[in-house]
């Protein structure tokens, strides 16, 4: 069965404590956006993707049972609320993504003038829900479009790969993006062997994806981040893949802190280099790497592992919870819901897209 982390149903929204695994499952429930803000904030649902279903789902939660004398008044608290959601968590661009969509449908709802509040609401609602089952397929799109890729380089032979962070079901609406595609070579038996990263400090290779892989019954070994580099020059990998909180103009990408080193490694290694994200993970309003904001975490998730000391006391931390990889890393490319691109070509393979109406 697969692993359900956001539970839905119009007016109630649970989520699966991600700060509990794998030791505990528990279901938090979510009322309003002030719950969803906190569950962003605190990491206990994380993951771009999953970031932005679960923020515009506390605010659909948050709506169903609430009245609007009129559509002006619907408009000012629906943005209100979601420029709220949006400052939870910076660097990941797909809640600001959700938002500015959000803000243009209730824009054009109240400018048309054609619907009674409670009708507007209802279709922004509806909107909302609608982003679960988008977001699996657009994932399994992804998981496609990079296996095929990756097996086409490599003679249609089963392959090694290596991941980084988490990036499958409890970080989307299910399936994954980087871990979608190991799922799907998973799923055509050309998966011979995953390399994952504990991903300190927060340890979500080692908590979450550890968790996914051995509910999933693939065939996988963790390292400490710091065995990468030995880890490609002893093993034959085939394919280093990962996600992304952000991918701006030039293809530069922000991803979990360690992404940039793995990177440079593979590089010197000669192993191609894959982002997988969706289109919701584009901002082409930033040009390069050194626009994206960095979320800085506290030291605490440095210091201390479920509470317990690791670090001497008193000493002072330096915790970015993202790093910028350069668009010339990415070697192997960037795997989309409509296929892999050469960063540079992003923008434009996206405009075309939205152009069809795509997007
Ligand atoms: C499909 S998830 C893509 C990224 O969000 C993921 O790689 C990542 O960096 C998650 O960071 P996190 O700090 O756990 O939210």
């Amino acid at each position: 069965m697969a692993l359900e982390a956001i539970r839905y149903q119009r007016g109630k929204l649970e989520i699966l404590d991600q700060l509990l695994l794998p030791d505990e499952t528990h279901y938090l429930t979510i009322t309003d956006t002030e719950d969803g803000w906190k569950a962003i904030k605190q990491m206990q649902v994380r993951g771009a993707p999953a970031i932005a279903i679960v923020g515009c789902l506390s605010l659909a939660v948050e709506l169903t049972d609430k009245d609007f004398a009129t559509l002006v008044e619907l408009r000012d608290f629906v943005e209100e609320k979601l420029d709220y959601l949006v400052s939870a968590r910076p660097t990941a661009v797909n809640m600001a993504d959700a938002a500015a969509r959000g803000k243009a449908l209730i824009r054009q709802l109240v400018k048309g003038d054609d619907y009674t509040s409670e009708e507007a609401k209802l279709l922004l609602i509806k909107e909302y829900e609608s982003m679960l089952q988008k977001d699996i397929d657009v994932n399994k799109s992804i998981g496609h479009f990079g296996a095929k890729h990756i097996l086409q380089h490599n003679s249609e032979q089963p392959v090694n790969v290596l991941t980084h962070c988490n990036t499958g079901s409890l970080a989307t609406a299910g399936y994954g993006t980087a871990l979608g595609v190991i799922r799907c070579l998973q799923e055509h038996k050309k998966l011979n062997h995953v390399y994952f990263t504990e991903t300190r400090p927060y340890n979500q290779g080692a908590r979450l994806t550890a968790y996914e892989l051995v509910h999933e019954k693939i065939n996988a070994s963790l390292i400490c981040d710091s065995m990468a580099a030995a880890c490609m020059a002893e093993n034959k990998i085939h394919a280093v893949i990962v996600g992304a909180d952000r991918v701006v103009e030039n293809g530069d990408t922000a991803n979990k802190i360690g992404t940039y080193q793995l990177a440079i490694v593979a590089k010197y290694h000669s192993v191609p280099f894959y982002v997988a994200c969706p289109r919701t993970t584009f901002d082409p309003q930033k040009k390069s790497g050194k626009d994206i904001h960095i979320e800085i975490r506290p030291s605490h998730e440095m210091t201390t592992i479920k509470g317990i000391r690791i670090a001497a006391a008193g000493i002072d931390c330096w915790n970015p919870a993202f790093d910028i990889t350069p668009a010339d890393l990415i070697t192997g490319g960037i795997i989309t819901e409509f296929g892999v691109f050469k960063p540079e070509e992003l923008k434009v393979k996206f405009e075309e897209h939205e152009k069809d109406g795509n997007c």
